[in-house]
């Protein structure tokens, strides 16, 4: 007999949406999470008087019209909403050969700056950012749920017929095919691979055309808003508002199979033993850890190792979680960066250097008279598998880690000069710390094509080859991001509602 009609593997943001989804609609949920607080990628972390946030700070989704504003729509289904801080430039690039861009939050101010860096592509500018402005009108004029529900398909194509024939032109479509369409200049070219990547951890030629959509529109729309308190707080008030709606969230508890029965998801079993059972069983594991660790390599769908052959794990980070004196950030310093100096260097590891410091936006998360600066950088686990603990020495990691911290400081100090002088905490973290503590395979960002794919069409929505078993993350359509893993909750809880006839 199954005691839960859904139990969510993960308190991620993808996992908590679909529960809060769920409960919301009456369904008995369990939500199981192996780290000791909810939010994974997501989460938060104390030390000496400083709330760090585990991932970066830059939140799209909490806009108050439309319907892509999909943080402020999870809150309200279950009662709860986040006071946020608007965030008046997404990004401050500072690009090789003195290229500085700051994105404002206004959509003409964006295209002056931009405009004025690339004066002979000013139509070109235009016609591009207008043509993702077209995307992101079409998905903000309808619900957002599951692709996977023919009855909502059909709804959707009835009531927004171009916005859904809109739609379907741009999934197999990738932001490079529109881009170069355009523009010539390569190195405008190379600035809209940098706009990609940055988010998507590929260049414009593999970027998916509708999450450019989102992100370069939204930035103008509902805007960046950053969450008072920190990111933490969005699984906090998931949590409280799951709870109210009757769900229930364990911590510390890790699950380490799925259990089958004639090869349908029927319950899952803890590290300690204990086992529960569902009539929906959701992943919010990485496909990776799901697909060949929870469910065992001898039943991993043939589909399973289709995907694995057309995506692969991005890198990792190296964070460097500083803690600053107020004197180091020059006045008038926006919360986020991007530095690089090398466009060729633009996706090696330790290439592009990623900065947050959220304490511009809220101070409360710092002591007074500090701030947090969150550095962080794409980087390998293969490269610090050799240094591990277990094989050598653990000094000789410690003494990689300072290392590391230190290249990427001298970096920043042409952004921030006085940084190292003005530091007055740093923790340190490697693609292990990311795999130990949210349990990612890797520490992996999150799935990206081997190779060029056609736009989102390869990516699986929430059901799986396994009868019962869905998933719900990064791992699934439309990948990496807040607000994408968002939708997935929504879709998610959508269809298992349907399952459910709830
Ligand atoms: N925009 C930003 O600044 C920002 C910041 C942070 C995160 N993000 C995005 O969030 C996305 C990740 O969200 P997500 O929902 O896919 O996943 P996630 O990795 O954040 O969360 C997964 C959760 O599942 C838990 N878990 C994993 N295996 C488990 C097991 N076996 N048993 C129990 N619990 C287990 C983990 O501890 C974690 O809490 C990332 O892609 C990233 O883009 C964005
Ligand atoms: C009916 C017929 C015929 C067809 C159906 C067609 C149809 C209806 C299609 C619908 C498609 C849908 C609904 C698609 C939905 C897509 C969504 C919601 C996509 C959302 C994407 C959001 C993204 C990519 C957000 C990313 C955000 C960020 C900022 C991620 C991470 C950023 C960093 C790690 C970098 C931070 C940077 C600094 C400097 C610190």
């Amino acid at each position: 007999m199954s005691e839960f009609d859904a139990i969510i593997i993960g308190s991620g943001i993808g996992g908590l949406v679909t529960a809060t989804q769920l409960a919301a609609k009456g369904a008995k949920v369990l939500v199981l999470e192996r780290y000791l607080i909810p939010g994974g990628s997501a989460g938060y972390f104390e030390r000496q008087g400083y709330r760090f946030d585990v991932g970066a700070s830059m939140i799209f989704g909490f806009g108050q019209q439309g319907t892509t504003n999909l943080l402020t729509r999870a809150l309200a289904a279950v009662g709860e909403n986040i006071e946020t801080i608007p965030d008046n430039v997404q990004i401050h690039y500072h690009l090789p050969n003195g290229l500085e861009v700051k994105v404002e939050r206004d959509y003409q101010e964006f295209l002056q700056n931009i405009t004025a860096c690339f004066p002979h592509e000013q139509q070109g500018i235009r016609r591009f950012y207008d043509e993702c402005w077209k995307v992101f009108n079409y998905l903000n004029s309808m619900d957002l749920l599951s692709l996977e529900e023919p009855r909502y398909l059909v709804r959707s194509l009835l009531q927004h017929p171009l916005s859904c024939l809109g739609l379907a032109r741009y999934l197999p479509l990738n932001v490079g095919d529109i881009a170069r369409k355009y523009i010539q200049d390569s190195d405008l070219l190379k600035f809209i691979d940098i706009e990609c990547y940055c988010w998507s951890v590929v260049p414009a030629a593999m970027t998916p055309m509708i999450n450019a959509g989102m992100v370069f529109s939204d930035r103008h729309y509902g805007g960046v808003n950053y969450p008072k308190g920190g990111v933490g707080q969005i699984a906090q008030k998931l949590v409280q508002g799951l709870e109210k709606a009757g769900g229930k969230i364990i911590y510390q508890a890790r699950v380490t199979k799925i259990l089958l029965e004639k090869d349908c998801a029927v319950g899952v079993k803890l590290a300690n033993g204990e086992t529960y059972h569902a009539k929906k069983i959701v992943s919010n594991a990485t496909r990776w850890d799901t697909f060949g660790k929870l469910i065992s390599p001898k039943d991993v769908p043939i589909n399973e190792i289709k995907w694995q052959e057309r995506y692969k794990k991005s890198p990792s980070f190296l964070s460097l979680h500083m803690g600053v004196k107020a004197e180091v950030l020059p006045i008038g310093t926006e919360c986020h960066h991007i530095l690089l100096e090398d466009w060729e260097k633009m996706m090696d590891g330790e290439g592009t250097i990623f900065v947050s410091i959220p304490t511009l936006l809220d101070p409360d998360l710092a002591p007074a008279g500090h701030h947090i600066i969150h550095a962080f950088t794409p980087n390998w686990l293969a490269d610090w598998q050799e240094l591990s603990p277990t094989n050598s020495d653990n000094s000789s990691k410690s003494r990689a880690k300072e290392a590391a911290a230190e290249r990427v400081i001298k970096r920043l100090e042409k952004i921030f000069p006085g940084l190292d002088a003005g530091l007055d905490f740093l923790e340190v973290g490697t693609p292990s710390t990311h795999r130990k503590y949210l349990g990612r395979e890797d520490g992996t960002y999150g799935p990206i094509p081997r190779r060029k794919l056609p736009g989102l069409l390869r990516m699986p929505f929430n059901r799986t080859a396994i009868p019962g078993l869905y998933c719900v993350g990064d791992s699934t359509f439309p990948g990496q991001g807040l607000n994408a893993v968002a939708f997935s909750g929504f879709a998610c809880a959508h269809r298992i509602a349907v399952d459910l006839r709830l």
